[in-house]
């Protein structure tokens, strides 16, 4: 296995210097590559301004813009087979070259990529240096405290409450400390300096997530009492341990888990609505709880909890050792009765999720004879044949929401209405890239136009 230090051993010295190696403060690196995207930006603006990208239907503007080109985001772009392109590197890459958190263990049990390196690729589009992830690590740990205040309003909020609702609440109760809308409101910020408060906010929001998303955790399943942040781990090792998990297959799992979920290019709901709150200049809290309620969708991030429920249910009726039959007549009893079958499906996926795999290779690994993980590969291998006969459907195949809370479950995080909210840590990461890059870009508001039914039959008459 290559780390990228062994990668810039061997690179020359050209190669060397676009990787600013070393440098560990992110802030400073992203204020010498803000001017050259900038120009970058200008020159696409200046070259193809006017060139046409495609055309679009009635068909496209009525179903959810489905396969238009609306949004400019540098981050990451899906490719319908490949998947997910992370600034030109794969998961399977990514797994290879980012930093883990013992960077002496080569073994396969030691393997996740750590997000605070996964951070440093979105925002820089360079692959970092252990030294550059550690960098991360420790100022995430110092950003990283939660105030009383805020932890008495979470240990408030009615247990009932979902654990998505009660994150995007305290979101919105942090949205007071926002140094952006502090900086606008007193009238003392310019238009060129808005990606610095916007950082500012935005790494703040990532190093506090784990811990709110955690104390929810505690609050709603582990009778309020809450875990102190260990500082010696990485970021989400830190957020295993302060959900009450210690095993080091946990933190394995839950560093390559916000690795992978961490962006999925801009058109995805959560991150498309952080970024169109975000253009009105809301700022990161308010932009980031507003894509959290999307996520909050059974047809976006809750399928994963989803995909848990029905598991169990159909465990419940058939037991662990089903026949393939079994599992067809589920999904023919699901579609007829008008709803989806969760965890499988995708707007611009035309073939299996490579997170997926990479979350089946996880598990084959770490928890090869566990009975829910063998039933949930079946179901991966029976569910797409029958999918394909509905015509209608455009992918049968899984996407990341098909493993990711079986596998949480069968590591002992049994509480299946949570998983969204893991989800809602590592996409903080993509969002709040983003958003720091549109400031820095200076993208306007997003305001597109929209047209009442009239309007087609006038403009389509014959
Ligand atoms: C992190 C993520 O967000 S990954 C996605 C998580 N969501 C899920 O797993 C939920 C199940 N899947 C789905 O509902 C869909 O596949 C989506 C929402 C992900 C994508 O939707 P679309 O782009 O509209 O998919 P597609 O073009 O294939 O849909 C065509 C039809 O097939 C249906 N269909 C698509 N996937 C499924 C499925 N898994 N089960 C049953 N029907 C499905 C759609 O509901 C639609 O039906 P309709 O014409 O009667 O309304
Ligand atoms: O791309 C999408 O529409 C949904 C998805 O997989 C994600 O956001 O991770």
């Amino acid at each position: 296995m290559r780390s990228i230090n062994q990668l810039l051993k061997q690179a020359t010295l050209s190669q060397k210097s676009q990787y600013n190696f070393g440098q560990t403060n992110l802030k400073k690196v992203i204020a010498e590559i803000i001017p050259q995207k900038q120009a970058e930006l200008k020159e696409v603006k200046e070259k193809f301004g006017d060139k046409v990208v495609g055309q679009y239907t009635v068909k496209q503007v009525i179903g959810g813009m489905r396969g238009m080109k609306g949004l400019m985001s540098d981050l990451s772009r899906c490719d319908p087979y490949q998947g997910i392109i992370f600034r030109g590197y794969t998961i399977p890459q990514l797994k290879e070259f980012l930093p883990k958190a013992d960077p002496k263990a080569a073994d396969q049990a030691n393997q996740e990529p750590l997000p605070e390196g996964i951070f440093w690729l979105l925002m820089t589009g360079q692959l970092p240096t252990h030294a550059q992830a550690e960098s991360l690590k420790h100022e995430w740990q110092h950003r990283g405290v939660v105030n009383q205040d805020c932890i008495n309003f979470i240990l408030n909020l009615p247990k009932d409450l979902h654990s998505m609702t009660m994150l995007s609440m305290a979101l919105l109760y942090l949205q007071k400390d926002s140094k952006f809308a502090k900086l606008y409101d007193e009238g003392k910020i310019s238009k060129k300096d808005y990606w610095e408060p916007f950082y500012e906010d935005a790494m703040d929001l990532i190093a506090k997530i784990p811990r709110v998303a955690a104390i929810i955790y505690r609050h709603k399943y582990r009778d309020s009492k809450l875990i102190d942040s260990d500082s010696r781990l990485d970021w989400a090792g830190n957020y295993a341990h302060m959900m009450g998990f210690e095993q080091h297959v946990v933190k394995e799992c839950i560093r390559g888990y916000l690795s992978i979920h961490c962006d999925h290019e801009g058109g995805n709901v959560s991150a498309h609505t952080t970024h169109l709150v975000g253009s009105a200049l809301s700022d990161p809290y308010l932009s980031y709880s507003a894509g959290l309620n999307g996520l909050a969708g059974p047809l976006h991030g809750l399928a994963n909890q989803e995909v848990l429920k029905w598991l169990l249910q159909f465990i419940e009726e058939k037991g662990t050792k089903v026949s393939d039959k079994d599992i067809e007549d589920y999904v023919d009893h699901v579609i007829s009765s008008g709803r989806v079958v969760p965890g499988y499906g995708h707007a611009v996926l035309r073939d299996t999720d490579p997170r997926f795999h990479h979350q089946v290779d996880f598990s084959k690994f770490h928890l090869k004879d566990d009975q829910m993980i063998k039933l949930l590969h079946q179901c991966a291998d029976v569910i797409p044949k029958k999918l394909l006969t509905y015509k209608k459907i455009a992918n049968p195949y899984p996407n990341v929401d098909c493993h990711s809370g079986v596998l949480l479950y069968s590591l002992g995080l049994t509480e299946y209405q949570y998983y969204t909210a893991v989800f809602a840590v590592s996409r903080s990461l993509g969002c709040m890239a983003n958003l720091i890059w549109s400031r820095a870009f200076g993208l306007p508001i997003e305001r597109p136009g929209s047209a009442d039914l009239k309007w087609f039959h006038d403009k389509f008459r014959e």
